[in-house]
Parts: C-alpha cells; structure tokens; sequence
C-alpha cells in the first residue's frame, strides 16, 4: 500500500469563522472549541486577530497558552498588529504569526489608493511588495512559524503573484497560503494556479503551500480539493464551513472526501473523523449559527432517509444510499424518517423496532392507517405509531365510522357541528350546536344515532411534539354498571374526539348485540 501524503488542517473557525455575523464568540467559549479542535485532531488552530481587540488578543494568549496545536494569530503587514498578535502568542506552546496583504489589482487599487501607496498601479504593487516581505522579516523576529498570506490570490496575475511569494519565502515565511478570498475560481483553474505558481517560484519547496478558499458561489470545497491534487498541503476551513460573507471551505466536507474517495488519490488528513458531529454541534451552539438540514455530513439529514425507495434500499443494504457510516462522523445512527414518502418495508421496520411484528394483510391495514396520517403530518414519531398501532388492535367488531364531520366554530359564532356516519351498512347524518366544537360534536353524534348521552369522561392529550403532533382523545361511556371506552386519533383533536365517542359507542353497541360484555376495561 502506498503511504498516504499529509494535508495539514487549519482550522480557521475561531477567526475566519467568528467573521460571520453575529457569531462573536467569547474567550471561554473560543477555548472550549479549542478543546474540542484538539480533540478533532486539527493541526493548525487559527485562534483570532489579536490587533482587533483586547478580548480576541486574550482568547489568542489563552489558546496558545493550552493547545498542543501550532496556535495561528492573524495579523495585517503592518508593525503594530504583528507585534500585537506576538503579545498574543509569546507564552503559546506552537506559536504562528500569520501575516496577510492583498496583492490583487482590485484590492491594491481599491484599498490601497491613498498616494503614500505610489500613485499607478505599479507603483502601489512595488509598495505591497515590500510592505508584505518588510512583515514577515519583522515577524521573524519574533518566531520561526510564519504564514504569509496574499489575500485575493484568487483575481491575482500570476507573474505578481508569484513575484510576491517568492520574495517572501526568501524572508522566511514557512507557509505561503493562497486565498481565493471572494470565492471567485473555477476549480480547474484553482488547481491551475497552485500548479502554476510551483512552476515560477523557484524556492516554493522550502514552505508549504497552504489554500483558504471562500464559498461565494458553492465552489470552496471543489477549489481547495484541487488545489491539493495541484501541490497545496495545507487546507484552510472552518466547522460547517462558516466564516465572511457566504463562509469558508467547510472542515467536515474536505476532510470526509478525502477520506471517503481515497481510491482516487495519496493524501490524508490526520482527523480524529469521530469527533466532527460533536465538533459541529458545540460551534453551532457557541455562534448561534443553525446547521442547515441538508448540510453535507453534519446537517440532520444528512444520515436521514424518507422516501420508500431509499428505506426499502437502505434496511436491505446500507451501502445502497450511504457513501459513509453516519458513526464515522460521530452521528449516533441512520435516521429512516417516517413520513407520506415511506413505504411499507420502513414502516414494519420500525413498527418491530418498537415491538410489533406486522405482516402481510395486517400490515396493509396498518400501512393504509399510517398513510392517512402522514398525508395531514410531516414526521410520524414513535409515539405516533404506538398510537397508531393501539387504534389498530383495538377495534371493535362492528365498527360505527366517522364519514364526515363539518365544524363551525369561532369567538363570536355558536359551535355548530355536522356529522355523517355509517355503520353495518347504513348512514346517518344530523346536525347540532353545543357549548363548544366538541359538544356540538358529541351532539350531533347522539341525535344522528338517537341516543341519550352516556358520556362518563372524556380527556384529549397530544401524543408527539410540534404543531401537527398527533392528538388522541379518550372517551368513556358509562351503561349502569358497564364502561365502554374509545380512543380516536388525528392531527385534529375534535376529529379525535368524534372518532373516540363512536369507537366507545360501537363496543357498547357490539356489547348489545352479542350479548357479552365487550368493554375493554369494564368496571373500571
Ligand atoms: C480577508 C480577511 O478576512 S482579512 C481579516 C478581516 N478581519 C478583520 O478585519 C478583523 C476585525 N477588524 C478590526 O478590528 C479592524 O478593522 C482593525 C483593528 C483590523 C483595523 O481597524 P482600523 O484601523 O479602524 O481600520 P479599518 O478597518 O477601518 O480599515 C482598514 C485599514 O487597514 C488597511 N489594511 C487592510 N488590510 C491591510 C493589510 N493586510 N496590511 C496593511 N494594511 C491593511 C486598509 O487599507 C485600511 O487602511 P487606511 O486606514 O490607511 O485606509
Ligand atoms: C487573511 C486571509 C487568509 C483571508 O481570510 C482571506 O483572504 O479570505
């Protein structure tokens, strides 16, 4: 087997990341994601800017302080910030001074139009030039590990862009990191530009190429993998990809393709692969920054499978619908969502998961119930299926069926309810108002069967969480000494009610009949 190449992770969520708006973190919070970073395994902890603010250049010192990690702070190339970000880092155990100017024609015409800059654009590029070597020989004073980064390498020319890293390297940055900071680059071209940039830079092997892709049109991942089949080997991300404007290369993503496709190349990551969900859960928590569902390996659906299809595949073979163990990651398990798209083989799997063994003509009965639920419910729980399965056992022989119910209600009308129901072959229908929709319900019930009222107690609870939990109503009747109770289930509470009051009046109704007492809990 061929020995892997090392692609060195810097992990820049503590100062890119903290970037995205309103995910300001503070200095307990950035060195509990330290704690965590260490735990992933990240080789390079990118802990703040420390010339920005007392409390980031505190967070830097504290990091650097604990981690086993090369601790980054970042820095513009001027004096002040670099000796700051030193005052930051001088007690760190791995420190790195990582040190950045624009070299792109946008950026130094745009930022740098101020005359002390030179006043065309070749002069303003001799003046980066040496503003960008002047840093790094000054951060070198301070500690060997210097990064230097020319910000907008992405839109840069090639001849000054390899111009300016050679000269820094000749200064003595270590790390030479190449951003497409506007998210720009085409992948192919990316690659193109690390390839390019080996060829014209003469001393390129004494620092490590590094990338730091931004995503502004999706392609952050893309750029950076084909940056490191170009020659980069060190790749700048963040946790779930946050960062400035639309975020970073995101960790999780680089780190599990180049894993899970390792077939088609030599490199590796050092990541503890284990730890990323938990890595993900505590940033999002710590920047407030919600993971959407369909992020890539660490969102909620991630290892979530809905549809009838992919279940049937996944609970056959996981490999059918996973190109990766949800476990790698640190998720506990595969999710099979119950839903309108589940077929039956989900449904009876889970059904057995929870205790029941459903098959054949029974699981279509069940099958067709659960159907009928997931057309008015998003997700169908558990809990929701223990009711299910209860309301499906539970039948009475002779059963009298809601066909229809109309609801009139509001604050400022009289609850009018309409029911239509049927049973041994026959309909009734009838009208009635009440002191509420579930009295005129009940009502209407009583006049359409002509029936006193045998009512002993009725209760409604919600068996699921969310808005469109199911809500199951109980109803107990009471005939001199016998008690007949009915559940009903729905989405709608007073449809659950209607459904429980005629599920209790068909046991009575069975109990009559067959002359046997068929109450399900009699004298109770
Ligand atoms: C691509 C990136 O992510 S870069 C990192 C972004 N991070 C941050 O900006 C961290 C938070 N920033 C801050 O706290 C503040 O902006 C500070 C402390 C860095 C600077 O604040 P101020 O001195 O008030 O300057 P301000 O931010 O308004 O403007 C930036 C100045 O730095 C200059 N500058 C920008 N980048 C660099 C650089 N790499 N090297 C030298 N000078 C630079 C700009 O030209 C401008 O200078 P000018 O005042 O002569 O026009
Ligand atoms: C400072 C550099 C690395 C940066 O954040 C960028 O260019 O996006």
């Amino acid at each position: 087997m061929s020995q892997k190449e090392k692609v060195l992770i810097f992990d820049t969520t503590l100062r890119d990341g903290e970037q995205s708006p309103g995910a300001s973190l503070n200095v307990q919070e950035k060195i509990e994601i330290a704690r965590q970073l260490e735990k992933l395994n990240v080789d390079v902890i990118e802990a703040g800017f420390p010339a920005s603010s007392p409390l980031q250049l505190e967070a830097v010192r504290r990091v650097g302080e604990e981690s086993s990690r090369i601790v980054a702070a970042l820095a513009r190339a001027v004096e002040h910030d670099i000796s700051t970000a030193w005052k930051a880092l001088q007690s760190a155990r791995h420190p790195r001074i990582h040190t950045f100017i624009s070299t792109s024609d946008i950026h130094i015409m745009g930022k740098f139009g101020h005359e002390r800059y030179g006043k065309t654009l070749a002069e303003k590029q001799k003046t980066i030039l040496r503003m960008a070597v002047d840093a790094v020989l000054y951060a070198k004073t301070f500690c060997h590990d210097i990064e230097f980064s020319a910000e907008d390498a992405g839109r840069t020319d090639p001849g000054y862009l390899a111009e300016v890293i050679e000269a820094v390297i000749d200064a003595g940055a270590t790390t030479v990191n190449i951003p497409d900071t506007t998210g720009y680059t085409w992948p192919s071209e990316f690659g193109k530009k690390i390839a390019d940039l080996k060829e014209r830079v003469t001393n390129i092997d004494q620092a490590v190429i590094s990338v730091h892709c931004h995503n502004d049109l999706g392609l952050a991942v893309a750029n950076t993998l084909s940056a490191i089949e170009n020659g980069a080997r060190q790749a700048e991300c963040s946790i779930n990809g946050i960062g400035e404007r639309a975020g970073n290369a995101s960790l999780e993503e680089i780190v599990m393709a180049l894993k899970v496709r390792s077939d088609l190349h030599d490199y590796s990551t050092g990541i503890t692969t284990r730890e990323i969900y938990n890595t993900s859960r505590m940033v999002s928590s710590f920047t407030g920054l919600i993971v959407q569902p369909n992020k890539a390996i660490v969102g909620d659906n991630a290892f979530s499978h809905e549809s009838g299809i992919h279940q049937d595949g996944m609970l056959k073979n996981r490999q059918t619908y996973e190109v990766m163990t949800p476990q790698s990651v640190g998720v506990p398990e595969t999710h099979i969502v119950l839903g309108r798209h589940s077929g039956k083989h989900g449904l009876q799997s889970r059904l057995l998961v929870l205790g029941y063994k459903v098959e054949g003509e029974e699981l279509d009965k069940v099958y067709q119930r659960f159907l009928s639920v997931a057309d008015k419910k998003k997700e169908i729980y558990d809990d929701d299926l223990r009711v299910l399965m209860g309301d499906e056992f539970n039948r009475p022989a002779e059963p009298i069926e809601l066909d229809y119910l109309h609801i009139n209600s509001g604050t400022a009308s009289i609850p009018t309810a309409t029911v239509r129901i049927k049973t041994r072959g026959r309909t009734f229908e009838e009208s009635s108002t009440g002191d509420g929709p579930v009295d005129a319900c009940f009502r209407a019930i009583e006049r359409a069967l002509k029936l006193d009222s045998l009512l002993n107690s009725y209760s409604v609870r919600s068996t699921s969480a969310g808005r469109q939990a199911l809500g199951e109503a109980t109803v107990r009747l009471r005939d001199g000494d016998n008690f007949y109770t009915g559940r009903g289930v729905s989405t709608d509470i007073i449809e659950a009610s209607a459904k429980a009051y005629l599920q209790a009046l068909s046991f009575h109704e069975d109990a009559l009949q067959n002359d046997n007492n068929n109450s399900i809990d009699n004298g109770i």
